[in-house]
This record gives structure tokens, sequence and C-alpha cells, in this order.
């Protein structure tokens, strides 16, 4: 039995044994030498999810999608600083989703900019404003269990990786640990989780690649009542590394995590906004 308590060493073991009848081979890591190199994640390696002073800051966006004539965000500004959970409510159809798809790079604004911006200790921008790279944003969308492709849990997380290194397995050990799935077999078949335990997962896939910036769509919708106070106290656990955004219906349950809040009014108009309980 795999588990991420095990992971490392068992990755080294099947590395090392040519011919181990080891499935995933990506684990081979051309001039990783001995297994000492593949050691469990440190602290600093954890930390290194988001370490300077800055803020996420949506300025003045208004989207368009090409080839229609409405804009479904209108002049959209908010600024969300690291590690702290925001939450976007709102009624259906206003734009939520559509925001997180432009933060997460997979549409881009028709104007206005989506940046990272440094500030000092006296409160000021400290440098130039940088460009939110997607690769520093990791997005789960909602219902991700309908995206799993793999046949177990361990494939599903490193699916689709490149050429491995040590790095790639000590972000995996990190998230597997952050998101808590490391009391279970990595050979497990991802569909036969519960309902959180598939959430856990699809974090778990994002954390992989250390974002700063998490966006999670709907994160409880279609769980039932444990799973969700499951997921609720990961999301506690998480937001002390890490950036959080939500679009969310389920306020009640996330109320004591968010720090800032916004309703997206229908017509995609942004307003900061206390959660309404
Ligand atoms: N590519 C597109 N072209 C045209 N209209 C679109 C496009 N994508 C989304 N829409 C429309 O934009 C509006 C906002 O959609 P969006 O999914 O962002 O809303 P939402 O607030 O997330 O809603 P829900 O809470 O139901 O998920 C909807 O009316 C949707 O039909």
């Amino acid at each position: 039995m795999k588990t991420a308590v095990g992971l490392v060493e068992y990755a080294t073991i099947c590395c090392g044994i040519p011919g181990a009848g080891f499935r995933h081979n990506r684990f081979h890591a051309d001039g990783m030498g001995s297994g000492a190199q593949w050691r469990v994640c440190s602290k600093a390696q954890a930390l290194r999810i988001s370490s300077d002073h800055s803020c996420f800051e949506v300025r003045r966006v208004n989207y368009r999608p090409p080839g229609t004539e409405n804009y479904l965000l209108n002049e959209v500004s908010f600024s969300l600083p690291e590690k702290s959970f925001g939450l976007i409510f709102g009624r259906s159809g206003g734009g939520k989703t559509t925001l997180l798809h432009l933060l997460a790079g997979l549409s881009k604004p028709t104007s206005g900019s989506i940046i990272i911006q440094r500030y000092g200790n006296d409160g000021n921008p400290c440098q130039l404003p940088e460009p939110l790279a997607p690769e520093r944003v990791g997005m789960v969308f909602q219902f991700p269990e309908r995206y799993f492709l793999a046949d177990t849990i361990i494939e599903e997380l490193t699916f689709g990786w490149p050429k491995q290194n040590a790095d790639h397995l000590l972000n995996l050990q990190y998230a597997i640990n952050a998101v808590g799935l490391n009391t279970i077999s990595l050979d497990d078949d991802p569909h036969s989780l519960s309902g959180g335990y598939k959430r856990r997962l699809a974090l778990a896939f994002q954390l992989v690649r250390m974002p700063k910036l998490l966006l999670l769509d709907e994160p409880l919708a279609g769980l039932d009542w444990k799973a969700r106070a499951d997921v609720v106290k990961l999301l506690k656990h998480l937001k002390k590394e890490l950036t959080i955004l939500v679009v969310s219906h389920d306020l009640k349950e996330l109320a004591s995590l968010v720090d800032r809040s916004w309703r997206m009014q229908m017509g995609g108009i942004l307003k900061e906004e206390a959660i309404p309980l």
C-alpha cells in the first residue's frame, strides 16, 4: 500500500530497482542520484507558497467574451492581501465564475489589469506591480471530481507531469500532507473516495503546483453536511499558508473564514459588502 507517509521511501525503492514493475515510472528522475535527495517536504519548502507582503489586485477590469456584444464584468476592482480569505457571493449569472476564469488566466480581460502589488511597511507600493501569471494560480472548478481521469490517486495527482525532479516529489509530499490524504492508500481509485476526500484530492492536485493564489468555485456544492464541515476545516488550515478566493452560495458555513467579501451584482458589478447572515 502506498500512503503519503511512505511516498518518498516508496518512490526511492521503486526507482532504485530497475524493472520493479512500478506503474508510475514518471517518478524516475534522470540525473537524480540517491534516495537521500528525496526528503520529506521541509517547512521552508511549504512556506515557499507565499513569503512576500503583497496583494492580489484586480483594477477596473471589464470583460466581454470575444465575438459578443455584452460586457459580463463591468469595472471590477478589488484587492485581496496575501494569506487572506476572500468570498464572492451573489445571484446566479452575475459573473462570479467569469471573474475566477480571468484570475486563473483562462480568459483575458477586455480592459483593466490583474496584478500582484507589493507594499512596504509604510503601506505604500514598494515596487512596480507585476501581472498575475497563471502559473501562480490554482483553480478548483465546481464539482472537480467530474474531471478525475486516472485509476489511482497517485496517478491522478501526477497526471501529465513532465520529467520528474526532486522539487516535484517534495511538492507532491507537501500537497498530500496539506490536505490530509496521507492516511489513505494512494493506490485507491479516486472515484471510490467519499465526497469530502474527492475535494481534498482536487485541492491537492492544485497544491502540487505550489500556487500563491487558490481559487475555489463552489467548494461545498453537492456535499453532505459532514463532508462540508470537513472541507471548511481543511480550508481553515490552508488559509494559514495560502491566499484563497472562493465563489459560493454557502455563506453561513464559510463565514468564520472570511476576511473580505464582495457581492457580485447582476451585470458583473462587484461591491464590497459584509456577508448577509
Ligand atoms: N463565453 C460566454 N459568452 C457569452 N455569455 C457568457 C459566456 N460565459 C458566461 N456567459 C454568461 O455570463 C453570465 C455570467 O456567468 P457566470 O457563470 O460567470 O455567473 P455566476 O455568477 O458564476 O453564476 P452561478 O452562480 O450560476 O455559477 C451568465 O449569464 C452566462 O450565461
